[in-house]
């Protein structure tokens, strides 16, 4: 809708907003996914022998700061307990510490060695290497503040994304949620170090990269890959969202890929809501991502959410975020008057977006809140349910695995889920090493049809 100047179009849009009907009914906390409390579920599974290393109290993680060189198995709350207290810390206090500190949760796969967990000893980080980039020194991510490397522990092996935030920039929020919350499609947090100056956060790794890296390397995404990035952001954000908490900043850079799912990362601009309505004193997102009421900065709910992922699936359909195609960058230096205006971006959905899939825009884009659907009503759209006919490419791959005719399809599916355990050092099979479509196509795939395919890991090594 064009609004004929910026106040009437403010009044028109302020009389369609029905806060009340904002969040349409009472959200369904603990239902799925895990918050964890307390650190009841971590203590529990702990001998007295780790206990003695488990974090007890804030005082403890304060002398943590002042005798440093000490890494601790904890809860989350420890964990909490010593993001703030690090937080707090004067800057010129942190500068004498001389060895690493910290806390982590994941007592299985990461090992702590008499109270240190350093850094090229004990975990090595790595660059990325993306199956579908072309061979090369591998690449580190770089968001905002932060940039993310590749971990593993030298002793488990076990494969993790590390975040290096300078501690000047570093805020607890920043962990809170991924601490405090757990479900598959949130990269789980398995700890939080603080070494040279630096907060080092470990989590889940999305081997595959981001869906923006995915984008930028092999262009516009296939209709049956953004119907699973979509289902497993949904499900996500359902987790979300039943708890009140708002993301803030769903893009594709913070969807990352594994072999079976996708995870959201970077909570660093969430906020869990104590009414229905978050009314913020601050922007918080991205601007071609960003909802017409979150740029109105006049309160705002979870369903900000589902407008910034139906931006996210215009730019997985059509290779570019919405709006840039018709507003060019170079002549538009902000966005947020045009979201204002103009919003939604119906035009920039491709003319092969398929009708079923359309629907799910309109519906994700509604410009009003309250009429705009849900993450479960999306959930049971059409357009994430295809008929096989609808998808004649699926349909093929799917048969060839049941019959397991292909030799190629019956080599991936007899691959072992690598992501998780495969080694660093261990030598590579050559069919990881293949290049060209049909390689990328799988790669692309693995997830959908939980086809495993770890990342060829002699480039690592
Ligand atoms: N768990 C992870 N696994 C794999 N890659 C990750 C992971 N977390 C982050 N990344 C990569 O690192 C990039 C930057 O991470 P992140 O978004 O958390 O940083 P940021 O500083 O908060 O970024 P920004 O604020 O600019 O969005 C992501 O876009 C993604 O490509």
């Amino acid at each position: 809708m064009e609004y004929e100047n910026e106040n009437a179009g403010i009044e028109l849009f302020l009389a369609h907003m029905n806060i009340e009907d904002f969040i349409q009914e009472a959200e369904n906390f603990y239902c799925v996914g895990e918050e964890v409390e307390a650190g009841v579920s971590f203590e529990e599974s702990f001998s007295q022998e780790d206990m003695d290393e488990i974090v007890e109290t804030p005082q403890d993680l304060i002398s943590h700061v002042q005798n440093p060189g000490k890494v601790r198995y904890g809860t989350a709350s420890d964990l909490l307990d010593f993001v703030n207290t690090v937080s707090n810390t004067p800057s010129s206090s942190l500068l004498e510490v001389g060895e690493e500190m910290g806390v982590l949760l994941n007592k299985t796969d990461m090992v702590i060695k008499e109270g240190h967990y350093r850094i090229d000893l004990d975990v090595l980080l790595f660059p990325w290497k993306l199956t579908y980039k072309p061979q090369g020194p591998g690449h580190v991510p770089k968001g905002s503040f932060g940039k993310v490397h590749l971990a593993q522990d030298t002793k488990t092996r076990k494969r993790m994304a590390c975040k290096l935030i300078p501690v000047e920039h570093f805020k607890p929020a920043d962990v809170e949620i991924q601490a405090r919350f757990r479900h598959e499609n949130i990269a789980e947090l398995y700890g939080a170090l603080m070494w040279e100056q630096t907060v080092h956060l470990f989590m889940e790794a999305g081997e595959g990269g981001s869906v923006l890296e995915k984008l930028d390397s092999c262009g516009p995404m296939r209709e049956f890959e953004i119907i699973w990035v979509s289902q497993q952001v949904l499900r996500g954000l359902e987790y979300l969202h039943s708890h009140k908490i708002i993301h803030h900043d769903i893009k594709p850079s913070n969807i990352v890929l594994m072999s079976a799912k996708a995870v959201l990362v970077d909570f660093g601009l969430t906020v869990q809501m104590k009414d229905d309505v978050y009314v913020p004193r601050d922007l918080r997102g991205t601007e071609m991502y960003m909802s017409p009421e979150l740029v109105l900065c006049r309160g705002h709910n979870t369903k900000t959410d589902i407008y910034s992922l139906g931006t996210t699936i215009i730019h997985m359909l059509s290779g570019s975020p919405p709006w840039v195609r018709r507003y060019p960058r170079t002549a538009y230096p902000s966005y947020l008057y045009i979201i204002h205006k103009q919003a939604p971006p119906l035009e920039d959905i491709p003319e092969s977006c398929s009708p079923a899939m359309r629907r799910l825009l309109e519906h994700a884009l509604e410009r009003v809140p309250a009429r705009r659907s849900s993450a479960t009503e999306l959930l049971n759209e059409e357009a994430l349910h295809p008929s096989r006919e609808d998808q004649p490419r699926c349909w093929s791959l799917d048969s060839a695995l049941e019959e397991g005719t292909h030799p190629l399809l019956r080599q991936h599916s007899q691959l072992s889920d690598s992501t998780q355990d495969s080694s660093l050092y261990t030598e590579d099979s050559g069919h990881s090493k293949k290049k060209g479509s049909l390689y990328v196509d799988l790669g692309a795939l693995a997830g959908y049809y939980n086809l495993v395919r770890g990342p060829p890991s002699s480039e690592y090594g």
